[in-house]
């Protein structure tokens, strides 16, 4: 893992975006096909990308009741323990989604006049659920409960099916405690596509939520505007910020596992003591061979893995709310002061014994999170990415009249005389009757 001052770190950004952009035209020519194909041809052709990209060679892409009753009763028996853990999950999840939930209001700033905002769930919601390089029931949890709390009528999941041809159970079982109506197998940009436009068999869906690939981050941009979205959730990020009050080996441990979800995963270790950035890069060295994906790891941490020695904290914060991880370890002794300092983040874990899988699993909060630097501006998954609002007026007779020369003389200003018409309209037929 590359150790680098902070000069040295600011030079190297500037080269990597370039590369970013040009790696992105190529995807979206491939992307762009499988949208095109898949909206033309339906089911026919996500089948036959099926067949292509996930080596599955299935005749329908949904899930039956009886696939999916005997995945959950098979987990329920035979992982008991595991049942109960996604349970619990399930239940820190659903607490913490409640918290956010959004309630409509109304008020009257003056007698005759109440003015409000009415908020809808969404009634037709996509999840979609990584399945290339790892299977994900906590991502399950975590996308479709909040839809679920916020009232969605129909929420269905995509996942890629495993060359089998089959689902993970584990992921049917976590798609049952969390409550999603129906799960279709198909993957990737091809699954983006039928939820955008629907196919002979997957229904088509007002929003698209959930992380995944690079070809599902894309085609997500793409089928943009036919269809809502959430945030680009790309490949994970984590950079933890500590000093030498940490054990090196817990940072190295926080860093390698979100290193472990895919080659493109970005570590990052911030730390303004050099001797400590070099215990930090030793941990690295020694844990990676003892874990079990220690190959996707190696990638992983060779292209995006750094540690970056800043001159001082306020540089160290500087430098993290530039990046605006994923996910940000504040670990060191000045943890909770910190805390205020950071204006972009997805999520801020607090203290040393704040593991960043605390959060990918239980504690509560979503761990679908802006991605890329995109925390600056998007927030994490929750149940306001699933509801609507509406405004609501009301003027009686009286109060419209008061202020119909007003809005009259703003119509006219325009030169939309119908608007003032309508307006009019109203007061004339008073003046008449009195
Ligand atoms: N931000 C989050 O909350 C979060 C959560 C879980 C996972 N992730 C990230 O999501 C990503 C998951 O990626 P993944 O690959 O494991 O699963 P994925 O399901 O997102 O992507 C796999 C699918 O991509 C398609 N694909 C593969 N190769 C292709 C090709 N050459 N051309 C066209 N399509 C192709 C296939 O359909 C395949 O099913 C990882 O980067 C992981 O870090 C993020
Ligand atoms: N860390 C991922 C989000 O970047 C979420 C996840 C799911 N399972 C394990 N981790
Ligand atoms: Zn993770």
């Amino acid at each position: 893992m590359q150790i680098l001052r902070y000069e040295t770190y600011k030079q190297n950004v500037a080269k990597t975006e370039k590369a970013t952009q040009l790696m992105q035209q190529n995807l979206d020519e491939q992307v762009l096909e499988i949208i095109r194909a898949v909206q033309e041809r339906g089911d026919e052709a996500a089948l036959t990308y099926t067949q292509k990209f996930d080596k599955a060679d299935i005749t329908s892409l949904s899930v039956s009741e009886e696939e999916w009753d005997r995945a959950f009763d098979k987990v329920k028996q035979e992982q008991p323990a595991l049942f109960k853990a996604l349970t619990e999950a399930a239940e820190n999840i659903r607490q913490y989604q409640q918290r956010t939930k959004e309630e409509g209001f109304q008020f009257s700033p003056q007698p005759g006049i109440r003015l409000g905002q009415k908020i809808t769930p969404l009634e037709r919601v996509g999840v979609y659920v990584p399945g290339g390089k790892a299977s994900y029931p906590s991502t399950v949890l975590m996308d479709v409960i909040p839809a679920v709390v916020a009232g969605v009528e129909q929420v269905v999941i995509t996942t890629p099916p495993r060359s089998d041809g089959t689902i993970d159970s584990v992921v049917l079982t976590a798609a049952k405690i969390a409550g999603a109506d129906h799960v279709y197998k198909i993957g990737g940009a091809q699954a983006v596509a039928a939820l955008a436009y629907g196919t002979e068999s997957v229904p088509k869906a007002d929003k698209i939520v959930g992380p995944g690939s690079a070809f599902v981050a894309r085609a997500k941009k793409w089928v943009f505007g036919d269809v809502a979205i959430d945030i680009i959730a790309g490949p994970s990020e984590i950079c933890a910020f500590a000093d030498n009050t940490v054990p090196p080996s817990y940072v190295a441990a926080d860093l390698l596992s979100q290193a472990e979800h895919a080659e493109d995963a970005t570590s990052i270790c911030v730390t303004t003591d050099a001797a400590y950035a070099e215990e930090v890069q030793k941990e690295v060295e020694r844990q990676i061979p003892l874990l079990e994906r220690a190959v996707i790891i190696r990638e992983s941490i060779q292209t995006n893995g750094k540690i970056i020695i800043c001159d001082e904290e306020a540089q160290a914060i500087e430098l993290i709310n530039t990046i605006a991880p994923e996910h940000l370890q504040l670990m060191g002794e000045r943890a909770e002061e910190q805390v205020e300092k950071i204006k972009h983040a997805g999520a801020i874990f607090i203290g040393p014994y704040s593991s960043e899988p605390l959060g990918d699993y239980f504690a509560g909060p979503n761990h679908t999170l802006p991605t890329n630097g995109t925390a600056r501006f998007s927030s994490p998954l929750g149940v306001y990415d699933f509801m609507k609002k509406s405004s609501t007026i009301h003027y009686s007779k009286e109060r419209l009249l008061d202020y119909a020369d007003t809005i009259i003389t703003i119509a006219e200003a325009e030169g939309l005389t119908g608007h003032a018409n309508a307006i009019r309209i109203r007061k004339e037929n008073n003046d008449a009757s009195s």
